[in-house]
């Protein structure tokens, strides 16, 4: 399980991230020929302690968030460092291993607290932690009584009051959206708290709205700051709100 980590600086722990120039890549091979990845000087910089990613399918945000995690010494699939959770099907489409070999990040300090949180195995690991918890004879924190969302939420808030830093991909795809604004709302509580650094990425325009955090615009061209309403996902949204049967007519044709 993870140590328990103290320090007196300030997240963002995890500064930056950018490839090694000392390695050959293959260009032919996944990940190295993600357009994102193309030019030798990419850097993804982290200014604030809650960054949130957005961008479109297939650009690399996953890849990156997993070869973040392989960095930081945790299971790309979900969790903590030293941790594994029961049902460990989506090992196989672990990519970070390949991604971490190339990366060199710089911290300050290096922080040994960390979790993935993925929706699809949400499950696995509330499920080790309920059964590790009730095998070490205690109650449990019975994280698969509370639905989904609730469970995710509650495990969330339990952990990210410690300096650590956390890593999610897609949280929306287990939270209604008025969970999600109860996520933004711990993300915000997080960020005034200064003790934990949190990377999201994300399609939901309500997590892109979280205040007082770094967007930034993931592209096949780069990775770039961009203000919320500038974003493709943001213009869309609006156009749908405004008028949702034009807007489906429109974009999917007669
Ligand atoms: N193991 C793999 N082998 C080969 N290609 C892969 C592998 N994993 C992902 N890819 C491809 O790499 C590209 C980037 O995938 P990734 O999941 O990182 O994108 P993403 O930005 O997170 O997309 P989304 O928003 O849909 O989650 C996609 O084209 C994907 O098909």
């Amino acid at each position: 399980m993870a140590r328990s980590y103290q320090t007196r600086l300030s997240p963002p722990y995890l500064k930056q991230v950018r490839l090694r120039h000392d390695v050959e890549l293959d260009r032919s091979l996944y990940p190295f020929d993600l357009p994102l990845l193309r030019d030798r000087e990419f850097t993804l910089r982290f200014d604030r302690a809650i960054t949130v990613m957005v961008g479109e399918n297939g650009v690399g945000k996953s890849t990156l968030l997993e070869g973040i995690a392989a960095m930081a010494g945790f299971d790309q699939a979900g969790g903590g460092p030293g941790y594994r959770p029961l049902d460990h099907s989506t090992a196989a489409e672990r990519n970070g291993d390949t991604l971490r070999d190339v990366l060199r990040a710089s911290w300050l300090p290096k922080i040994g607290q960390s979790w993935f949180f993925r929706a699809e195995s949400f499950f696995s690991v509330s499920r080790y932690l309920d059964l590790a918890a009730r095998e070490a004879g205690g109650s449990g924190p019975e994280f698969l009584s509370h639905s989904d969302g609730e469970g995710f939420l509650r495990f969330f808030a339990e952990r990210c009051t410690r300096p650590g830093i956390f890593l999610f991909d897609e949280p929306e795809s287990a939270l209604s959206p008025r969970r999600q604004f109860e996520f933004v709302r711990l993300l915000r509580d997080i960020a005034a708290a200064g003790k934990a650094q949190v990377i999201v990425a994300t399609h939901s325009p309500i997590l892109m709205a979280t205040p007082g955090a770094t967007l930034l615009s993931v592209t096949r061209g780069g990775i770039d700051p961009v203000a919320l309403e500038d974003t493709d996902h943001y213009r869309l949204y609006r156009e749908f709100v405004l008028d949702p049967h034009g807007t489906i007519e429109a974009m999917i044709g007669a």
